[in-house]
C-alpha cells in the first residue's frame, strides 16, 4: 500500500469530510451539522491520507483554549474528526498521522492536545490520559423533591427562542470557563454548535427551547432543552431532556432546575452531559432515584510538558521531581522537576536531580484537570513513588477543588 499523508487543502473539504462519514457508519450529516463542521475545519491543521484519489484517513486539530485549574486559559488542539477508511484499518495508517499532528501541535507551540475518544481503548498508547468524566441521570421528578435554598423565588424566569438569547447564553457561558477546568473559551463558528438542533437527533423531541434566568433585568443563567412527548394509557409520561445549562449564582442555578423539574406532564428529567460534583445533587431529597452514572470524557495529552505544567496552578506548595516516560514524544522524556503554588505560579524545568516520582506522560495528562488524582493512579500501580511523602505532596497539589468538566465534544 503506498498512501500520502499531508496537509488538507481547503478544495479537498467535501472528500476528506465524506471519508470521516464513511468511518463513521456512513449516514450523512443533516446540512446544518455539515455547514457547521465545513466551517470549523481548518485545513491548515488537518491531515489527509490519500491512497491514490481515495481520502482513507483524516485527522483534525481545532485551535482551542482550555481553562485549567487557577484559571488560565492554555491554547490547545482540540483533535477531531479522527478517521481511517474501513479497508485500511489496523495498518498504522491512525498511528502515522497521530505523530505528525503532535510533532505539528509542538511546532504550533500549544502545550497540550485534547480529544474525546469514540472508544476508551484507542488513544492511551499514544499518551492521552482521561482526565473528566461526564455524569449523567435519568431523575424521576414525579418522586424526587427540589429543596432551593434562598433567593431561588427572586430569580425571573422567562422562555427565549434559543437563537434570540445566543449573545447573552454566551455571555453567561464565558464568564464560566475560568471557573471550572476543563472548559473551552469560545473560538469564532463555535457559539453556533450549542444551538445545532438536526431534527434527525431528536428522536421525537421538540425543537430545542431556551430558558433565561434573570435577576434585576440581568441575565443570570439558562438552560436549553427538549421535551419529549410520551402518552401512556394513564396519562402523560414525557422526559424532559437536558442540553445544556450554566448559572451564576446557586440561586439562579436552583430556579433553572426546578423550572426543569416542574414542567406539566413530564415525569422525568434526562440529563447526558454535568459536572460529576454539579450541584443539583445537593438539591433533591433522593439522588437514588436520579439513576446517576458517569464515564469517561476529555481526553488530555500534555505535549510541551514544562509549558503545560507551568501554565496551571496548584492547590498547596509542591516541589517534586517526575521522571517521565514518552516514547511517542520523546522531547517529553526524563526529568522535570515542578514547583508551584496556589499563588505564586509555577516552574517546571529539566533536571538531573534525583526523580520523586516516576510516571508516563498519559498519568500526567490524567491528572493535569485536578479530576483525577494521582495517588489514585499509584494505588493503580501507573504512579510509582520513589521519595517518601512525595505521592501526597504531589497528589494534594494536583487537584482543581472543583471537577474538571468538558460542556460539549467537539
Ligand atoms: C478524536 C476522534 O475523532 S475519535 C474518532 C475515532 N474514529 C472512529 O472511531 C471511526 C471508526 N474507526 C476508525 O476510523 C479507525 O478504526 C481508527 C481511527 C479508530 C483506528 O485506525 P487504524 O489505522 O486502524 O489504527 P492503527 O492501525 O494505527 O492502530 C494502532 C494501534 O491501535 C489499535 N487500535 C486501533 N483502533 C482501535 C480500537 N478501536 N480499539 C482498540 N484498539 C485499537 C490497533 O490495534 C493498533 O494496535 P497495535 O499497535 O498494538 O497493533
Amino acid at each position: 500500500m503506498t498512501t500520502e499523508l499531508r496537509v488538507l487543502r481547503a478544495s479537498e473539504w467535501d472528500d476528506w469530510f465524506e471519508a470521516v462519514e464513511l468511518a463513521f457508519g456512513g449516514v450523512p450529516e443533516s446540512a446544518e451539522e455539515r455547514a457547521f463542521d465545513r466551517a470549523v475545519t481548518e485545513p491548515a491543521r488537518s491531515l489527509g491520507v490519500w491512497d491514490g484519489q481515495q481520502c482513507v484517513g483524516t485527522a483534525s486539530a481545532f485551535s482551542f483554549r482550555l481553562s485549567v485549574p487557577g484559571g488560565a486559559l492554555v491554547p490547545a488542539a482540540g483533535v477531531s474528526l479522527v478517521s481511517v477508511a474501513a479497508t485500511h484499518r489496523r495498518r498504522g495508517v491512525l498511528t502515522e498521522m497521530m505523530r505528525r499532528q503532535l510533532y505539528d501541535v509542538r511546532e504550533w507551540g500549544e502545550p497540550l492536545a485534547l480529544l474525546t475518544a469514540s472508544e476508551p481503548a484507542i488513544y492511551g498508547r499514544f499518551g492521552y490520559g482521561a482526565a473528566t468524566q461526564q455524569l449523567a441521570a435519568e431523575i424521576d421528578t414525579a418522586r424526587v423533591r427540589l429543596e432551593v435554598p434562598p433567593g431561588t423565588d427572586d430569580v425571573r424566569l422567562r422562555s427565549a427562542a434559543p437563537a434570540d438569547v445566543r449573545d447573552a447564553c454566551e455571555t453567561v457561558y464565558a464568564r464560566n470557563v475560568p471557573a471550572r477546568p476543563g472548559m473551552l473559551a469560545r473560538r469564532p463558528h463555535w457559539d453556533r454548535m450549542p444551538l445545532l438542533d438536526p431534527e434527525s437527533d431528536r428522536d421525537g423531541a421538540s425543537p430545542l427551547r431556551c430558558v433565561l434566568a434573570e435577576r434585576a433585568g440581568d441575565v443570570v443563567g439558562y438552560a436549553r432543552f427538549h421535551f419529549k412527548p410520551e402518552w401512556k394509557w394513564a396519562g402523560s409520561d414525557a422526559t424532559v431532556v437536558l442540553r445544556d445549562l450554566e448559572a451564576l449564582d446557586p440561586a439562579a442555578n436552583a430556579a433553572l432546575w426546578r423550572f426543569l423539574f416542574d414542567i406539566d406532564l413530564a415525569s422525568k428529567v434526562w440529563v447526558r452531559n454535568r459536572p460529576v460534583d454539579d450541584a443539583w445533587q445537593h438539591l433533591v431529597s433522593d439522588i437514588r432515584r436520579c439513576d446517576v452514572r458517569v464515564r469517561d470524557s476529555l481526553y488530555v495529552r500534555l505535549v510541551g510538558l514544562g509549558a503545560a505544567l507551568e501554565a496551571r496552578a496548584y492547590q498547596a506548595p509542591v516541589d517534586v521531581v517526575f521522571e517521565v516516560a514518552d516514547a511517542f514524544c520523546p522531547w517529553n522524556e526524563g526529568r522535570w522537576r515542578l514547583t508551584g503554588d496556589a499563588k505564586g505560579g509555577a516552574s517546571c524545568k529539566r533536571t538531573d536531580e534525583a526523580a520523586d516520582l516516576a510516571l508516563s506522560v498519559r498519568e500526567l495528562g490524567a491528572a493535569y484537570l485536578g479530576g483525577v488524582s494521582l495517588a489514585s493512579l499509584a494505588a493503580a500501580g501507573r504512579v510509582r513513588e520513589l521519595r517518601p511523602g512525595a505521592l501526597a505532596e504531589a497528589s494534594q497539589a494536583f487537584g482543581a477543588g472543583v471537577a474538571p468538566w468538558l460542556p460539549h465534544g467537539f
